[in-house]
Formats: C-alpha cells, structure tokens, sequence
C-alpha cells in the first residue's frame, strides 16, 4: 500500500476514533462499550459464514448483539446450488431456532455477497467492491481450506492469496476499525511451545506464490514434502504462512488473529452439542460409536487440546471489540486452547466416548462401540488387522454370499486414510501460552465474561464429550432419540453374536487341535482329570462336614 494510502487509513482510523469517544477512549474513568454496545450499528463482513465456525459466529452476533446493523457474507454458489438458495438453506438450519424465535425477519439482516475466494479480486463485483468499501466496520475473516491432504497450489491460493486479497479489500474500507483473521493453533506446530507471535514464516510468501505459478501440479506434488519440511501438511503450512501475510499489513489495518486448537462441537450455545461435521475428531468418534474404529495410533497421556466452537466465537467476537476498542500497536495473537489451563487427555477422551456411546447409541451399529488407543506402532497393526481387517474381510465375504455388493473394506480404508493423517496431532503434547486470552477475559465487563464466555476453566471434560457424542448423533448423523432403545437391543444382539461366534471358534480351534496332536489331547486329558479330581475331593470333602 502506498504511504498516501497508509495515511488515509491512519485518519480514517482516528475518524473513526473521534465517531466513538466513549468507545475508543480507553481512558481510565470514561466508560467502556460492553461488547453489544460496540457492535450495535456496525456493519460486519465475514468470510467462511457457510461453514462450522462461521455458521456459529452470525448465530452469536445475531443472538447477543441484537442491535449489529448488517451481516455481509461472502458465499460461492456450490453444488449446482446458488448463493441465495445456499443462504436461505442456511438460515433454516436449526442452529438458527433461537434467533428465529426471537426475530422471525433476521435474515433481513444477513447480505450474502457473491465471492469465489480463489478467484482474482475474490470475484466480488465493482459495484460490491464499493458497497464494502463504504459500510464495513469489521471483518472477520474465517474462510479456508482445513483438508489435510489438499495440493499446495490450491492451499495456497485460499489460505494464502486470498487472504492477501481480502487484506487488500479490507484497506478500501473507509470505516475499518478491526481485522480479525483465524488461523490455526498448530500453525506452528513444528515447535513443542508456541507463544502469542507471529514466526518467521518457513519461506517468504510472495517468493513461493512467484514460483510456483510457472509449475505444473505433478512438480508441485514432487516437491510438497520438501517444501513443508517438519510440518504434517499443507493446511498447517500454508496456515502459517498466512499470518505472516496478516501480520505485513499491521501497520495499515488493525488486526487480531485467533488461533483456536481443535474446534469441536458447542459447550452450551445456541445448544450443546451442535456440530455438522467429520472434520477433526469427530470423524472418529462417530467411527468408534459404529464401532467401526476399533485401534487408533495416539498417546493416551498426551493432551487433547479440544475447544468448544461457542468458545472459540466468543472470544473470536471480544477479540473484535478489543482489537477496536483498544487498538493495541501491533497485532495480538490469541491462543485459543485448552491444554494449559484445563487439560484432558486421549486417553480420557477414549474412555469418554466409548461409555457415551454405549449409553446412546448409533443406529445400526457395525460392532459394540470398543477402541483402544495405543502409542505403539505395532500393536497398532496388529490391532489394525485382527479388529479392522479381518471382520471387514468376513462382513464383505458375507455380502457377496448374499449377493451384495461388498463395501466394508472400502470403508476400512477411507478410515485408514483419515486416521493417519489426524495420527500426527494426537500422538504428541504441544504447549501454548495463553496470557493474550487470559488478558482479554480480564478486559471484559462481568456481564460480557458470562454473554461472551471463553472461561475454559469451567468445562466439564465429560459431560461436555457426552453432550458432543449425542450431538453427532443428532446433528450429523441426523439420528432420532427416540431410536435409542432400538439402539441398545442392536448393541445386545452384537454382544450376543460376538460371544457365540467366540464360543464357536474356541470349540473348533481345540477340536482341530486334539485331532491333529497327540500333545494337545494329553492336556486335555490331563486337564479333563485334575477337574474330576478336584470335584471327587470336593465332594467327599463336603459329604465328611455333613
Ligand atoms: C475413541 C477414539 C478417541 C481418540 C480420538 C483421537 C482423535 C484425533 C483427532 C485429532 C484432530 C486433529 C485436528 C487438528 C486441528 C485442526 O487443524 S482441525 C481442522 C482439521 N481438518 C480436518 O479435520 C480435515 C480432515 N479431513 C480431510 O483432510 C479429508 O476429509 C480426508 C480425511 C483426507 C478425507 O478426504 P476424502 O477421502 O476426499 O473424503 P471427503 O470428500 O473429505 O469425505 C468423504 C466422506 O467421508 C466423510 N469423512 C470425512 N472425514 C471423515 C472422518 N475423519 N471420519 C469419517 N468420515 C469422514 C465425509 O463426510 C464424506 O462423507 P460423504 O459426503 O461422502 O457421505
Ligand atoms: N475446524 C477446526 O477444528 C479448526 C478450524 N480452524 C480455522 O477456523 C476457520 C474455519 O474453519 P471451519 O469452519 O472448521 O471450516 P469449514 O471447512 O467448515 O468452513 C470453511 C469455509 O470457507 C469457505 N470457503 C472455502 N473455500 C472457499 C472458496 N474458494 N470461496 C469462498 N469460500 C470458501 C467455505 O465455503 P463453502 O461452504 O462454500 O465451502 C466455508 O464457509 C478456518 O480458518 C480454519 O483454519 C482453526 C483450528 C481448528
């Protein structure tokens, strides 16, 4: 950006200081805007509305800051469906039954703008580029590609270039007062203690985006190990460089980053429990309650570092006002984790799941919900072949005798593909200063730290995994409650075939072995005798008292 730029943007910031005294102050003795007061009238702009976080986020700000003027969101048509017809999908998500309630017309507040991110300019239309330039006051920028297995061109182009785009547009703003960008905790997750900066990034941005525009998809591919180095993939990679693109513009914009550890599903709003995804654990644990997965490579003493996704919004949204408010000189980084202040484990996590799911569970179970997680590789494989292999080999043997098409095995693999690439993250212990979310919580007004609460002290590890297993049920697997009983007999009925099929082959197994060897009928002989000895002597034993 140019000086001439820069310094508009520098009165500009200060305009926007002198509409708001009360606000911007600071000053000890003038009062502060509680959080809704600030976002009352202020026009909001954000990216990535249609996913997990996203979704949560225009609840929240719709729900607790009733008096926000407008909702901007940028939305691709996807799925032969158009943006509005995306949108309006949205908005009867039942997410959106509390605000519904409330404000039947919300969605009048909701202005979705056409935007392909990976296109140049965003693929915003001029007359749109004008429309946000005017009104916007925050953006919230949430959008990316969180694939683990994503080619890096294409990772690049949304978390990279499209967030060097959106900073562009965001410099148009002329009533910009906060930049919030969320990035990731494990960004830097090639380091074992992460504090609240910005690292150097593992290349210099603009020298990759430069060379690898000449190259074609299969160099790239070759040469995506090397590049990444010592992170597990492209998402965390490009993750990190993204902050650093962020970081570039402090001087211009005003800018927060949020980096939230693993986001899972809601501790208490709108409703605990919600969650619409596979993404992360959740894949997993929907996996062990089919009791499909069985084995999974992680360290049972080795921190989960889960974070509700109400949480994650709340202090998302303070972080906003504070950036605003507050104006701190350089960007501050939130760690947005769990671990250091109330750390639970996966071996507990384990534990957790499988006992929810056993009180609740999943509809037409593969096996009894039953996983152990183990650090070692080849008690893994082990586990991998006897509890995944073989039971799929024998349930796809037993569809083709049907005359059906085989289809466990398929399922076995894509699961394998998935675990492996979440090994990486639970397999190991990071550590992530949190003073910056600490420091924020204590900026808040007492009624704000209950609307906006990012308190993690106060999760209650399982009952918040219990509610977080029935909201898989509910919400992803769109499962009914009421089908619970019928769940359970299932679950009986499995235990019964599993103890019979036991028996049977414990049976089959002696009676080849005392057929083929003269060792084994011996001891079975032998066996067979102490047994009758024993109770010979017991009988006498008992006749004798009598
Ligand atoms: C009891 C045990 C306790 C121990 C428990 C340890 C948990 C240890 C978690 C660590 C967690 C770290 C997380 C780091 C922190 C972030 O950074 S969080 C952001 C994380 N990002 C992700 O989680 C994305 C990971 N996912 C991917 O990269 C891709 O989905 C995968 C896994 C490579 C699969 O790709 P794909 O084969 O092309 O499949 P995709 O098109 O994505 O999906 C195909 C189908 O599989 C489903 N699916 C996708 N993922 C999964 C999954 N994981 N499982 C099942 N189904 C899935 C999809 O919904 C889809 O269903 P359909 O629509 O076809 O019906
Ligand atoms: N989920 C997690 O566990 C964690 C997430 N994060 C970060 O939080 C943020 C949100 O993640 P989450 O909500 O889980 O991710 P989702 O995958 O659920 O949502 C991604 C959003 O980005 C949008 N998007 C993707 N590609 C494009 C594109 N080409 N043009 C326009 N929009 C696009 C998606 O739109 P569409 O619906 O059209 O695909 C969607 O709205 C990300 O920045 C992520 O890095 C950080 C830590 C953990």
């Amino acid at each position: 950006m140019s000086t001439e730029l820069s310094e508009r943007q520098d009165l500009d910031r200060s305009g926007a200081a002198e509409e708001q005294p009360d606000i911007c102050s600071g000053a000890a003795g003038s009062r502060m805007a509680s959080v809704a007061e600030y976002y009352a009238g202020k026009s909001v702009l954000i990216t990535g509305a249609t996913g997990f976080m996203g979704k949560v986020l225009v609840e929240k700000l719709l729900w607790s800051c009733p008096e926000v003027k407008a909702l901007y969101i940028l939305v691709r048509p996807k799925a032969g469906q158009s943006m509005k017809q995306r949108v309006s999908d949205m908005m009867k998500c039942k997410l959106f039954d509390r605000v519904r309630e409330d404000n039947p017309d919300f969605h009048k507040k909701i202005i979705p703008i056409s935007s392909e991110l990976t296109q140049p300019g965003l693929s915003i239309s001029p007359e749109d580029v004008e429309k946000l330039s005017a009104c916007i006051n925050i953006v919230f920028h949430c959008a990316a590609t969180i694939r683990f297995d994503e080619p890096l061109k294409h990772a690049l182009q949304l978390n990279v270039i499209a967030t060097q785009e959106l900073l562009s547009l965001a410099q148009r703003m002329h009533h910009l007062e906060a930049f919030i960008h969320i990035s990731t905790a494990y960004a830097n997750c090639n380091r074992k203690h992460i504090d609240e900066v910005i690292y150097p990034p593992p290349v210099e941005p603009k020298k990759l985006i430069e060379s690898l525009e000449w190259m074609d998809d299969g160099i790239v591919q070759d040469i995506t190990p090397r590049l990444i180095g010592d992170r597990p993939n492209t998402y965390t990679y490009t993750k990190a460089l993204a902050e650093y693109v962020v970081q570039q513009e402090q001087d211009k914009l005003n800018i927060g980053i949020v980096r939230p550890s693993i986001v899972g599903a809601s501790w208490q709003e709108p409703f605990p429990g919600w969650i619409d995804n596979f993404n992360g654990p959740s894949g997993v644990f929907i996996a062990a309650g089919k009791g499909i997965l069985r084995t999974m490579r992680a360290n049972n003493d080795a921190v989960a570092d889960l974070i509700p996704v109400d949480m994650v919004v709340n202090l998302t949204l303070a972080a906003g006002w504070y950036t605003a408010v507050h104006r701190p000189k350089t960007t501050l980084v939130y760690n947005c984790t769990t671990g250091g202040i109330n750390p639970f484990h996966w071996g507990e996590i384990e534990h957790h799941v499988i006992s929810s799911f056993k009180r609740n569970p999943l509809e037409q179970a593969f096996r009894r919900p039953n996983a152990n997680i183990t650090s070692n590789y080849l008690i893994n494989q082990y586990w991998i072949l006897v509890s995944h292999k073989f039971p799929a080999f024998i349930y796809d043997l037993f569809l083709r005798l049907c005359g059906q098409k085989p289809q466990m095995m398929r399922i076995f693999n894509r699961l394998h593909k998935a675990i492996g690439l979440l090994e990486y993250f639970s397999s190991q212990d990071w550590e992530w200063n949190s003073e910056n979310m600490n420091m924020l919580m204590s900026q808040l007004t007492p009624e704000d730290r209950t609307a906006f609460n990012f308190d993690v002290r106060q999760l209650n590890w399982p009952e918040y995994i219990e509610n977080y297993c029935i909201g898989t049920k509910k919400y992803v697997l769109n499962e009914d409650m009421s089908d619970i009983p019928a769940a359970r007999q299932h679950l009986r009925k499995l235990r019964n075939i599993r103890y019979t099929f036991n028996t049977v082959l414990v049976v089959f197994i002696w009676r080849v072995f005392i057929a083929r060897s003269q060792m084994a009928r011996n001891i079975w002989y032998f066996v067979v005798s102490l047994c009758f000895k024993f109770l010979s002597y017991f009988r006498a034993s008992s006749t004798l008292t009598n």
